[in-house]
Formats: C-alpha cells, structure tokens, sequence
C-alpha cells in the first residue's frame, strides 16, 4: 500500500450523529489563539476536510475532528470542527464525541465517578463533565461559551411559503428558529426531504436581510444551520421540545444539537419561558435527547446572554486508517 497522506481516526457518535476524531496524521499550525489556528487549518489543509468527509470515504451526516495543541493553558487539549458544508467554531454533539474519545482512550486521564475536561475551541473554552464508570463515559455535560439572541420574531420571506416569524441567536454557531407549523410541515422523518428544502430557503432568505455577526469577534458570522420545532409541551412539569435542525449545505442533524439547544436556551429565556437552573430535554428527529439547562447570566458586547449547559452521550463506533493512494482520482472527495 502506497500513500499521499494517512490519517488515524476513532469514530464515535453522540445521540446518532457520527463525528470522526483525528488522532493523528495532521501536523499542528501554531497560532496565538484557537480563532487563529482555525483561519490557518481552512488555508492549509481544507483538502483534508473534504478527503476526510466527501465521497467516497465520508458522507454529509457526520463531521470530523482534529486533535490540536490548545493555546488557552487552561485547557487540556485543542479541537477544530470540521464540518460537511466549512469547518465551524463550535459544535454539541462534536465536543461530546471528542470528550468521549480523550478519555477511553486515555489521551486525558480519567477519574471515576466523574472527570472534567477544559477544551479550547475556535469559539472559546469550554469545561466538559463526564460521568465515568469501568473506564466509560457514560454522560458528558458541556459549559458552552455564552449564548445571544440577535432577533426575535423577524419577519421573513420564504419563498414558496410566504412570510414567517424566525428568531436568529448564537450558541457556538448562528441558528435562525422557525416553527414547524409555520411553515406547514413536521418534525418527522417522513418529511425529512421538505424540512431540507425548507431549511435551505431559510437561510438564503434570512441572509438577503441580515448577517448577524458576533460582536467580539466578526469573523463568526452568518447563518450556521436552520432550527425547525414543534411547540414546547410541558407533561408532568417537565419542559421538552421536539426540533430538528438542518445543517449546512442541507441534511438532518441525528442529534438534537448541542449548539442549536444552546441558542434555544437564550430564545425561551429571552421568552420568559425558561429560568436560570431550569432543565429542558431536547429531542432530535430520531427520537434521541439532550439535556440543556442555564447556569446561569452574561453579557456578549451589548447582548444579553444565557450560560447553556449540554448533557447528552457519544459511543465509540471503530478505528480506521485513512489512506489516499496517489493515484486516487478523487484525492478531495465529490459532492453530488
Ligand atoms: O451538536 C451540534 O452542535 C451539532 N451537531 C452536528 C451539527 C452541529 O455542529
């Protein structure tokens, strides 16, 4: 076997969204921060995002992670995301995963019943808690960076829908939140082909009116992903939400999406519908759940902010050897 480039990965999912972890074959690009060092992996080695998750060796439904020195000295390790569409400055599911893979591997040491893991990412640091027992995790909680809302109730074109309310909030990524019965349809799997679509003239037509832009720092800006939700329903006094959440360039998050969750955080806070302490499970298209809770209050800039915090759980699914032959016609992958 002959290779251009070859990468170690442990594959894992968290609440059915793959995510890949690179463990080894990619060099680190030294910067002074992790906003920094993201700039210089999309320059440098955006090949290896789409050898890595286009076809033939990946696929849209998953993202990919790379291991990196952190440049925060707090934390214990760095991570960049690398998703189907671009890479992203923070993702839910993603540093489940990765936390996942740190300690059952033994990359960071783990202490039973519980080890926390400070992870430096391209939106800010964030401390993971794992409960752990006989060597596995059996939940990770995550303190994301603070969460904002930018928009509530704006008015939006759709075309082939007409005009509906959308609100626009950050929580790690850009989320613009519609209501399902907005815009005729259902958070089932059976309309799994409509939400995209939807989902995808969603974000054209919020970005013809608006670029929300993270105001400390620009460079994060646009629209991530489409959050489309059934109503809230409290049973028992217990608060769930049923969404899904459509990621760039336009397939289904199998998780219910930690950083999605995190930006509906400061919509039903801003809302008045959920209080500092509160716990709200969310629920994905494929019936599985996070757990968000506020820990509390911020400020971003002039935006007030929530303090989200994610539990949910990832599995490790496999190793492989990625190989690329130098004959291989597809050494970026395609999309079809
Ligand atoms: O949990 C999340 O934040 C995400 N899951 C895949 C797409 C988003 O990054």
């Amino acid at each position: 076997m002959h290779s251009k480039r070859g990468l170690s990965i442990i594959s894992s999912h968290c609440e059915g969204e793959a995510g890949d972890v690179i463990v080894g074959g990619i060099l680190d690009l030294p910067a002074k921060t992790m906003h920094e060092k993201l700039s210089r992996y999309i320059n440098e080695y955006d090949d290896l995002r789409q050898l890595l998750l286009h076809e033939p060796r990946g696929r849209p439904e998953m993202s990919g992670m790379v291991i990196v020195p952190p440049c925060d000295p707090r934390a214990d390790a760095g991570f960049l995301i690398m998703a189907p569409g671009d890479w992203v400055p923070m993702s839910g599911s993603n540093t489940i995963c990765t936390t996942t893979v740190l300690l059952e591997t033994g990359m960071v040491p783990m202490n039973e019943p519980s080890t926390e893991v400070k992870l430096d990412t391209a939106a800010g640091l964030i401390t993971a808690t794992a409960e752990c027992e006989n060597g596995r995790c059996k939940s990770v909680a995550f303190d994301n960076v603070p969460a904002f809302v930018y928009a509530l109730d704006k008015e939006i074109d759709v075309p082939g829908v007409g005009k509906v309310p959308v609100d626009i909030a950050y929580g790690g990524q850009w989320y613009v939140i519609a209501q399902a019965k907005d815009l005729n349809t259902v958070v089932e799997t059976s309309h799994g082909d409509e939400l995209i679509s939807l989902g995808k003239r969603l974000k054209e037509a919020v970005l013809s009116q608006c670029m929300p832009t993270h105001p400390e720092n620009p460079a994060i800006c646009g629209v991530n992903n489409i959050v489309i939700s059934q109503p809230l329903v409290i049973q028992d006094g217990k608060k769930s939400v049923r969404h899904t959440v459509i990621v760039t360039p336009g397939r289904l998050d199998r998780s219910p999406c930690g950083t999605g969750s995190s930006s509906r955080l400061a919509v039903l806070h801003a809302r008045g519908l959920i209080e500092v302490g509160e716990s709200i499970t969310f629920q994905s298209i494929i019936d599985t759940k996070f757990v968000g809770r506020i820990r509390g209050l911020d400020k971003v800039g002039d935006y007030e902010a929530v303090l989200p915090n994610i539990r949910g759980r990832a599995w490790i699914t496999g190793e492989k050897q990625l190989r690329l032959d130098p004959d291989d016609p597809f050494p970026t992958g395609f999309v079809i």
